[in-house]
């Protein structure tokens, strides 16, 4: 079977210079990648470039066949939504105005929502649970709740595959298992391809079918969940030394030797 999303020797970076190069990910319909790594290693930067806000250095990407470079803009936001939060200018919107730009790419140029934009909004805003802020000033909700305001506004695009820049980093333990269970759902019911970054290992050995490690400047490796959480490859992704992770001993030993804890 061909894949639906599939880059070929994607390099991406800033100003032309490359940061990290021949990137190769195929994902089938309905599939979810899951990037992990190091803080500054390049996950944004990746997902900013397959979202088209950065432009490729090399490569190409394609999307059900096509090439994402001659995709319009309007083609491209009708099969895909992107979740960066710090993106958004919101002066001045509440938060369900912010849900409905999602509706943009179906609503012509006044952007008046018809009957069905408006159901798509208020459903989306009912599956991760805002409707009851849906009147608030959008920058005066908390960071979690902008997180799942974003969440809905990509939801109710409708959209075939979604990016999702750390999606759950500010969602507490209910709302983090909401989104694992909401993203399950939309790839079950509608065939969602997911494409996001996290720096919570625990949900990105669940939720994914495949994983890609990225170090300071290249792919370390990509894998199912299996291949990746084998052994002492996380340690090793995260310059982690030791067997920190066996037992809250070897943790509390681990966090003392760091240096803060010296008594
Ligand atoms: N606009 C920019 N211009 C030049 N370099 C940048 C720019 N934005 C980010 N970088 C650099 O690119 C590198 C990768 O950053 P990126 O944000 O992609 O990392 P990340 O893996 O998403 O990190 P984190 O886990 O901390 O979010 C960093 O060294 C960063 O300083």
């Amino acid at each position: 079977m061909e894949y639906y999303f599939k880059t070929e020797q994607m390099s991406v970076g800033y100003q032309g210079k490359p940061l990290i190069q021949d990137i190769e990910i195929g994902l089938h319909k309905g599939e979810i990648l899951t990037m992990i790594g190091p803080n500054g290693a390049g996950k944004s930067t990746i997902l900013k470039s397959i979202a088209k806000q950065l432009k490729l250095i090399q490569g190409v990407v394609y999307l059900d066949k096509k090439e994402l470079n001659h995709m319009s803009g309007l083609e491209l936001s009708q099969k895909m939504a992107v979740v960066f939060t710090e993106k958004m200018k919101t002066e001045l919107m509440t938060c369900e105005d912010v849900v409905a730009t999602g509706r943009y790419p179906y609503t012509g140029h006044f952007g008046i929502l018809s009957k069905e934009d408006h159901d798509a909004v208020r459903e989306a805003m009912e599956l991760v649970h805002v409707t009851e802020i849906r009147n608030q000033d959008f920058t005066k909700i908390s960071d979690g709740q902008k997180q799942r305001v974003m969440l809905a506004r990509a939801i109710c695009q409708e959209p075939e595959i979604v990016i999702l820049d750390e999606p759950t980093s500010f969602l507490d333990v209910k709302y983090k298992l909401e989104f694992l269970s909401v993203v399950q759902e939309l790839r079950i019911k509608k065939g969602l391809t997911v494409i996001m970054s996290l720096h919570e290992l625990e949900l990105a050995k669940i939720i994914s079918d495949k994983i890609l490690c990225i170090k300071e400047g290249y792919v370390e490796r990509c894998g199912t969940p299996e291949e990746i959480f084998e052994s002492d490859f996380i340690k090793r992704l995260f310059h982690i030394n030791e067997d920190c992770f066996e037992g809250n001993e070897k943790l509390l030993a681990y966090i003392g030797r760091l240096g803060r804890y010296e008594e």
